[in-house]
């Protein structure tokens, strides 16, 4: 299954914890990394007054299931010092399944297309970098179709 991600940081050294957690994803049994996005600098979306984040969108390439991709996630996360604090608040490292190939899933634990992703430039714009022409399943359009300019998100790295 194609599986991609986004990954964010505003807390300590950003730069650093997205590198580690693209190593400790790169060591996942059964999966490679296939494409990472440069990295973007980004304006906090959704109310919290925090730092900026650095975000970016990565494709994977796994056997998987979607809930024992998930549980690896969850695991790099937790290994990367990610503490559940505030919603939506700061993180040293964030990581979001946004599709697995075109499946839609209701589940306790995972939602997926990301409920929010066709709604948030700092993922569309990475992610249209490296996959413009994946399909979001429910929209039925492409993340080239969904993507839009957005100056609070700025190239980086
Ligand atoms: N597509 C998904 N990717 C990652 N986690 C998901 C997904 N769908 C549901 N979840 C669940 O969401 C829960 C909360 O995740 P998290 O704390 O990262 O949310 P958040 O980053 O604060 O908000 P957001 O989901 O809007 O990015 C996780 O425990 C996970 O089980
Ligand atoms: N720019 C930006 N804003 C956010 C981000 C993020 O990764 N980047 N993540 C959030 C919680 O998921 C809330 N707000």
């Amino acid at each position: 299954m194609r599986v991609y991600i986004s990954f964010g940081s505003n807390i300590g050294d950003r730069e650093q914890q997205i590198n580690e957690a693209l190593n400790k994803l790169q060591q996942v049994r059964d999966t490679e990394l296939v494409t990472v996005s440069s990295l973007y600098e980004t304006a906090p979306v959704g109310g919290v007054i925090q730092d900026d984040f650095l975000n970016g969108a990565a494709i994977v390439e796994t056997s998987l299931t979607p809930i024992d991709f998930l549980n690896e996630i969850q695991r790099i996360e937790l290994e990367l010092g990610r503490e559940r604090k505030v919603h939506w608040g700061p993180r040293t490292i964030d990581l979001d399944v946004l599709l697995m190939d075109d499946y839609i899933i209701e589940h306790e634990r995972l939602n997926v297309p990301h409920p929010y992703m066709h709604e948030r430039s700092f993922v569309l714009i990475p992610l249209a970098e490296i996959a413009p022409e994946a399909v979001h399943p429910i929209l039925n359009k492409s993340i080239k179709e969904l993507v839009t300019v957005d100056p609070e998100v700025r190239r980086y790295k």
